[in-house]
């Protein structure tokens, strides 16, 4: 299929075109970005262009948006321009966006493959309901995939509550979110409206589709966010009260977690690895940024604490929207 990546400058849109590279499925045929960078190629722009893409020239958005000309679309802008850009695309073609803009809506999936991929079904709901022909996926915020990737290794213990405190890695927050100043020998415990994302997308994520609506799960769960003075590589640690806390099943569940591996979809890795120790620096890259790394498992009162950490760019954004991608494909939907 051949696919444009909007927003391809960017952190997000330059990890969607690394990680699209030789796809077998998915072919970068147009690469978007701002008017200030279209018509230049994409070499000149980013320093670490891959080979393939070196002498591509930037289309503007503008200019995209008049004859798309392409079977699909990753979605990297930013949010406060996403959500018409995206509207406007779902009519005739498919997006797969890690922009917010859509997340929130009914009809539209918050997808992380590993965890809800019944909610695809939503795709159904949606081109009906909008008279589309393509349609809308979205990927959550990236501290919110990476710990559900591990609540649903939790689900069959019957989650109660979560309670999550997070440091969040620099690249978290784009090129120019922060100023080296402020996080150099720093943490920052606030990053705006990261806890409302963690707490209320975890819920629709976890949740069960019934009669064509998401049921959000219906745990207690509430988060702090910090960011830290690491480029990638977001950790969490989670304490969650269970109805079954049995530590050493859990152990288990987490080292076994694999529900995709009969798929056999192109960038499916491992989606959990355990390890006594995670740390940003050591595992971020593991399944090349698409597995997560659990540890520091213990029993508490009435359930477990655990730390995970996952790469915020592959995990948390442009990884999880290709996988995505990959499983609407392989199950029809493409
Ligand atoms: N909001 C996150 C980015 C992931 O979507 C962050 O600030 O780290």
């Amino acid at each position: 299929m051949k696919v444009a990546v909007l927003g391809a400058t960017g952190l997000v849109g330059r990890t969607f075109v690394k990680l699209l590279e030789g796809h077998p499925w998915f072919r970068v045929e147009k690469l978007v970005a701002s008017e200030r960078s279209a018509g230049k190629k994409y070499g000149e722009l980013v320093e670490d262009a891959p080979e393939e893409f070196k002498d591509y020239v930037v289309a503007s958005l503008t200019e995209f948006l008049e004859d798309p000309e392409v079977d699909l679309v990753f979605n990297a802008l930013p949010a406060s321009i996403s959500r018409d850009v995206e509207e406007k695309l779902a009519k005739e073609i498919p997006v797969f966006t890690n922009a917010r803009a859509h997340r929130y809506d009914e009809d539209v999936p918050i997808l992380v493959p590993e965890v809800n991929k019944e909610h695809l079904e939503l795709i159904k709901v949606q081109k009906e309901k909008r008279d589309w022909k393509g349609f809308i996926v979205t990927n959550p915020n990236c501290s919110t995939a990476i710990l559900t990737v591990s609540l649903a290794a939790l689900r069959s213990f019957g989650i109660k509550k979560v309670r999550v405190a997070t440091m969040q890695a620099i690249s978290g927050a784009g090129f120019s979110g922060l100023s080296a100043y402020a996080i150099h020998d720093n943490v920052i415990p606030f990053i705006s409206g990261e806890e409302w994302k963690i707490e209320n997308e975890s819920r629709k994520i976890l949740g069960t589709l019934r009669d064509d609506k998401i049921e959000f799960a219906d745990f207690d769960i509430s988060a702090i966010a910090t960011r830290v003075p690491v480029i990638h590589g977001h950790t969490e640690a989670v304490f969650v009260e269970l109805e079954n806390p049995d530590v050493e099943e859990i152990r288990r569940a987490f080292e076994e977690f694999d529900p995709l591996k009969d798929l056999d979809l192109p960038s499916y890795e491992k989606p959990i690895v355990y390890t006594e120790v995670p740390q940003p620096r050591l595992h971020r890259d593991r399944g090349k940024g698409l597995t997560v790394t659990v540890g520091r498992l213990e029993e508490i009162s009435g359930g477990v604490k655990y730390v995970v950490l996952g790469h915020n760019l592959v995990r948390g954004a442009a990884g999880g929207s290709v996988l995505n991608a990959e499983l609407a494909y392989r199950l029809g939907y493409l």
